[in-house]
């Protein structure tokens, strides 16, 4: 299903880079082809442990929009699933469509969702830092959640009226009390694979947690994401919309799954 507005995703100045980086072999978003996972019986359940203090702020950072947190500590983490170690979260943002008929970045059985979440983590145990996690081919694990068109989410409310003071590129906002785990869906299922970031330096060291289940947030809100530019104050308005990557071949890979 890649539309013509996929194509020109996959031409949006965001990703001029080449689709994939040569010889990339775990690149991401992927379809998961829900009857090709493999049911994993010795994956854990993903735990998960953010303390909402340790949130800092919002910011437009001209690819989608970050809420960044204290990662000094180990005081917002998750251990288990598939992971060795744990984690530490950085920050978590979205990606979006200009209409609800795509948006997200992964698939599943080639349909699209309206947006997809994505927490990020960094293995803190075994690097010194998060740019050298980046680099590492364990060094990130990225839970991603998909949006549905459905009732309003009052969790997410809070940050959907913060984003007007972040309407433009290079814009930041304190956000000061934020709990992340209030975005999850309450089932404990997921899929979980070896892949990439899915914008620039699209380095293959990101543990994939795809939560089966979507969470429900309604069109203002999808709407306020869409009412963000790409661009900063005084140029050209571009509004931030289809922030997404194209599908990436799967390759030698198997996704797992923690449910049968
Ligand atoms: C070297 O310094 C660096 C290196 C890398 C970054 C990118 N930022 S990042 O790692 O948080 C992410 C980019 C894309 C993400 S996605 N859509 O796959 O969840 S996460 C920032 C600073
Ligand atoms: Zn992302």
């Amino acid at each position: 299903a890649c539309s013509r507005k996929n194509r020109n995703a996959a031409l949006h100045p965001l990703w001029q880079s080449p689709l994939t980086i040569p010889g990339g072999t775990r690149q991401s978003p992927i379809n998961i082809q829900w009857r090709d996972s493999v049911y994993d019986p010795f994956l854990k359940p993903l735990k998960i442990s953010y303390d909402p203090t340790t949130c800092l702020h919002i910011w437009n950072n001209g690819y989608s929009f970050l809420v960044e947190f204290d990662d000094s500590t180990d005081r917002s983490i998750i251990v288990g699933g598939p992971l060795e170690n744990q984690y530490r979260l950085k920050q978590f943002h979205f990606h979006w469509g200009a209409i609800n008929d795509w948006g997200s970045e992964h698939t599943v059985d080639s349909k699209f969702y309206p947006a997809e979440l994505h927490l990020v983590h960094w293995n803190a145990v075994e690097y010194p830092s998060f740019e050298e996690a980046v680099m590492e081919g364990n060094g990130l694990a990225v839970i991603g959640v998909f949006l549905k068109l459905g009732a309003r989410h009052e969790g997410l409310q809070t940050l959907v009226d913060a984003l007007p003071a972040v309407k433009h590129k290079d814009t930041v906002i304190e956000f000061d009390v934020f709990d992340p785990s209030c975005l999850l869906p309450s089932c404990p299922d997921y899929w979980t694979y070896a892949g990439s970031l899915t914008t620039p330096p699209l380095t293959e060291s990101v543990t994939w947690i795809i939560k089966k289940k979507p969470i429900e947030v309604d069109e203002d809100q999808l709407e306020a994401f869409r009412m963000l530019l790409f661009t900063s104050d005084g140029e050209e308005e571009k509004r931030m919309v289809d922030n997404f990557r194209p599908l990436q071949p799967l390759m030698d890979r198997t996704v797992r799954s923690s449910f049968q």
